[in-house]
């Protein structure tokens, strides 16, 4: 794991450690399922979708520095639902991206569309915090985690009732697919030296099997990608930068996706 990645997941486990010694945790293992929010399923919302956009909401990354400083989750979110997204994602990475766990309940109140947690899940308490916040599915990056791992936290979300979009960027994570995750996420970004390459979704769509609902992930700007894309079997597109560094990123994606019509 290259420098950046492993100083993120570090920070991570330092964080979770820090939150498990001051009880934060406790409500969310004891109450996760007692919300009133029950999930809705993120796979069939994409694929039930004419264009298949999850929405990002996201306002720096260790890549790109602000991309929109000080964005307002609920205003953002209701702008992707009145768009048309057919789910949104939600960072809630506080050091390195500049989101937070209030981000996820703001935007649960705001929309009815499912909503992925945007994390570097490292331990099953996360799990249960994204589903007291609201979160409709999870994400499991295949790079910082085992086999082993990606396989009981897949469980611990299906316990829970969310999904889990399993993200591998290339080939050598192809061992690490657990064929119960509900969604795949190619990341066309190298999280270890952050070179996007749309081409890299290209490449592993082949190395899937059509059964699985696949998602194109990053670096994601023209239409032209898009049906190339779903030309080879994505379903899902994973998109942030693109509408996050307008002022109203509603309105980029509805400008967005009346293009592709
Ligand atoms: O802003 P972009 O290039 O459209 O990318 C969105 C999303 O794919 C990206 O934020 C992402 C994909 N996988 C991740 C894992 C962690 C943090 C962030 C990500």
């Amino acid at each position: 794991m290259n420098s950046i990645l492993n100083a993120i997941v570090d920070n991570k486990r330092r964080e979770i450690e820090a939150r498990a010694m001051l009880g934060i945790y406790d409500k969310a293992l004891s109450h996760a399922t007692k919300s009133v929010y029950t999930p809705v399923s993120m796979s069939r919302s994409i694929t039930d979708n004419e264009v298949g956009i999850i929405a990002e909401f996201k306002r720096r990354s260790p890549s790109r520095g602000d991309i929109h400083p000080g964005a307002v989750a609920d205003e953002i979110v209701k702008g992707y639902t009145k768009s048309g997204a057919a789910a949104c994602s939600i960072l809630t990475d506080t050091v390195y991206f500049g989101g937070a766990l209030s981000d996820l309940a703001l935007a649960r109140k705001s929309t009815s569309l499912p909503l992925l947690r945007k994390e570097f899940i490292v331990d099953s308490c996360q799990i249960f915090e994204a589903r007291l916040y609201g979160a409709d599915a999870i994400l499991l990056i295949a790079s910082i985690l085992s086999f082993n791992d990606i396989v009981k936290f897949t469980d611990t979300a299906h316990q829970l009732g969310m999904e889990v979009l399993l993200e591998l960027h290339d080939m050598d994570e192809l061992d690490r697919f657990n064929p119960e995750v509900d969604m795949v996420g190619i990341n066309n970004r190298n999280l270890s030296t952050f070179v996007t390459d749309t081409d890299v979704s290209l490449q592993m769509a082949s190395a899937l099997t059509d059964d699985i609902v696949k998602v194109a992930e990053s670096g994601l700007s023209s239409i032209a990608e898009i049906h190339r894309l779903r030309d080879v079997g994505y379903r899902g597109f994973l998109i942030g930068e693109t509408f996050m560094k307008h002022q109203h990123p509603g309105k980029a994606l509805k400008d967005f996706i009346n293009a592709t019509e």
